[in-house]
């Protein structure tokens, strides 16, 4: 295996006498994207900003390609493009002119760079317009931009969907995976919504009280155990006959309720079932899918309803 991006060695916060972050060892690997998932308060913020060194690590470490940000800061950091707090923009000038004054900051950052992180984030179309113009959005977009014009090897994102509507929020998502697949950055982004970590990333990393409780792989193959709950609006006079078919054909039992009848099932054996039951002429009203496991071994290793 490649050398991790990011290495987290036994890291702690300490705040007077509150231990804040209480020892995480774990490593991120290129082109992967990691989610940092936990309820408010549970130490992503603290994590993240110990990550890109905006606070003083108590114990443990952060390797970054291999470099120490506690000994090696200016090596470390290289790697590394961060939204951490709202990405300083001027509104005032185009989403351009803000990328050629950051990058006037860093050395070496040529024009044909601005154009390939312009074309990253999928903004070209609107880059020569002035940035109060801009959605929150593509605010977000050009905070991204902005962070990879030193191509940087990690991108580190906290909460970076806050505050964005669902189309703001399916774009971040899926330049975020455009820039793992493509380019091989090792994304970090932290959320308290597990529904879009679910969404966006490879493996999610569970924190609550500052310990990291559980690292769940996402699947997103489809000959995973079963992931779907379905739904079915039908006249109780059908119940049986579905039942019936469902068990032979797909070996699952539907629990009926009133009008409706619930199983678990694949994702690739969604359309099968509807034709199936199309053809064996069950009367349908409705057909609800609802992605449910991950949710349920969130709330159990939680242990609480954080999800909102
Ligand atoms: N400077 C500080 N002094 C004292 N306590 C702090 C300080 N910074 C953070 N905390 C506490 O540490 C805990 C973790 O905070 P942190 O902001 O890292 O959580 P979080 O998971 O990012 O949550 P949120 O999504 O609400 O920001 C909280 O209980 C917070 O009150």
């Amino acid at each position: 295996m490649a050398e991790p991006a990011m290495q987290l060695i036994g890291l702690k916060k300490q705040i007077g006498s509150k231990l804040i972050v209480k020892g995480l060892d774990f490593d991120i690997q290129p082109g992967e994207v990691f989610g940092f998932l936990g309820p408010n308060g549970a130490g992503k913020t603290t994590t993240i900003r110990m990550m890109v060194g905006l606070i003083r690590i108590s114990e443990g470490d952060v390797r970054i390609q291999g470099k120490s940000i506690k000994t090696d800061y200016k090596e470390a950091i290289r790697h590394v493009g961060a939204i951490v707090e709202n990405p300083e923009l001027y509104g005032f000038m185009s989403g351009y002119k803000n990328l050629l004054v950051f990058s006037r900051m860093i050395p070496g950052i040529s024009r044909e760079r601005i154009d390939e992180v312009v074309k990253l984030v999928g903004l070209e179309k609107r880059i020569h317009q002035k940035v109060k113009r801009y959605s929150l959005g593509m605010r977000q977009r050009l905070g991204i931009a902005q962070a990879l014009l030193h191509n940087p090897s990690i991108l580190i994102l906290d909460e970076p969907t806050n505050g964005l509507d669902p189309s703001g929020i399916r774009e971040i998502r899926q330049y975020i995976r455009r820039l793992a697949e493509q380019e091989n950055v090792a994304v970090i982004v932290s959320s308290h919504l597990l529904s879009e970590m679910e969404l966006m990333c490879d493996r999610i990393g569970i924190l609550k009280n500052g310990e990291l409780i559980s690292i769940q792989q996402i699947q997103n193959t489809e000959e995973d155990a079963p992931t779907e709950v379905v739904q079915i609006d039908c006249p109780p006079s059908y119940h049986e006959k579905a039942q019936r078919l469902l068990q032979e054909r797909f070996g699952v039992t539907a629990m009926a309720s009133g009008e409706k009848l619930t199983f678990p099932i694949t994702r690739g054996e969604i359309p099968s079932i509807i034709k199936e039951l199309a053809v064996a002429d069950i009367e349908m009203h409705g057909f609800a899918v609802e992605r449910k496991t991950l949710e349920d071994k969130f709330l159990h290793v939680i242990g609480e309803n954080v999800i909102e």
